[in-house]
């Protein structure tokens, strides 16, 4: 007897529509995808092709307009608490410090101040903030903002972490730094993340950090391949096959 192991995250047949100058139009067309636990994967396309809204519909921000997203075998409904997301914009609240922000999700959650504040500390440092913690947004570069957006998703303990262009606003050389620090937490056995999707419109970070390069049509969207990524890690960019898969990519995109 042959026992299939059920897919961990499944997006099965999404179609996604949006109300657009009065009249309904199709945004994503049948999109069908599974992911593994452990995985990381990239999802690039075209600009404005609905990277973002896929990973809204993984999150159970929206409910696709047909399709279901499954999540450890069963239907996915309403907002998956196993997920967290970092953001491109950052998404920091500029009237609390450092540690509030990190903390704002258990706060929600009502767990003891004492809970809080262990939990918080603990992914302050795992993320290198220690030092910033009475610190305001405005007083922080982008990379330490972004690297709190990462603490204040990893605090709720996650098993998934969603990425949505987390470092483009980023100058090239911290994007280096916080890329290299991402891959070190998802390997990292104290952390709960397992799992990473990461939403990017740069072909080379999708190769540098991913087991999986899954590549968007233009609208309606729907995947036009899957790209493994065999490279050893850590990946060096002046690896022979890197342009091979990255002139792949860019192939598909353009
Ligand atoms: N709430 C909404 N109502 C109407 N249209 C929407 C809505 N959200 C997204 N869209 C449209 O759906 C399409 C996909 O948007 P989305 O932001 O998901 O694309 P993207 O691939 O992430 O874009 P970019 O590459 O610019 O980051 C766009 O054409 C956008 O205008």
């Amino acid at each position: 007897m042959v026992i299939m192991a059920e897919p961990f995250l499944e997006l099965s047949m999404i179609s996604q529509e949006f109300l657009e100058e009065g009249r309904n139009n199709l945004a994503i067309r049948d999109l069908s995808l599974s992911i593994d636990e452990g995985e990381f994967v990239s999802i690039v396309g075209p600009s404005g092709c609905g990277k973002s809204t896929l990973l809204r519909i993984l999150q159970g921000l929206i409910s696709p307009t047909r399709g279901e997203v499954l999540y450890r075998g069963s239907p996915s409904l309403g907002v998956n608490g196993d997920m967290g997301m970092v953001f491109q914009g950052f998404a920091l609240f500029p009237w609390m410090t450092v540690r509030e922000n990190v903390g704002i999700g258990l706060v929600a959650q009502g767990l003891p101040k004492s809970e809080i504040s262990r939990s918080v500390a603990f992914y302050i440092d795992k993320v290198g903030l220690e030092g910033y913690e009475e610190a305001y947004p405005r007083e922080l570069s982008g990379g330490m903002k972004q690297r709190v957006g990462i603490a204040r998703a990893l605090c709720m303990e996650p098993a998934i972490l969603l990425m949505d262009e987390p470092f483009s606003n980023l100058d090239a050389l911290t994007s280096l730094t916080l890329r290299d620090e991402v891959l070190m937490l998802w390997q990292d056995p104290e952390m709960s993340v397992r799992t990473i999707i990461m939403v990017t419109h740069i072909i080379e970070e999708a190769i540098l950090m991913s087991d999986r390069v899954v590549v968007l049509s233009r609208r309606p969207t729907h995947v036009v391949e899957e790209i493994s990524v065999d490279l050893r890690r850590p990946r060096d960019r002046r690896h022979p096959d890197f342009d091979r898969l990255s002139d792949r990519i860019f192939s598909l995109i353009s």
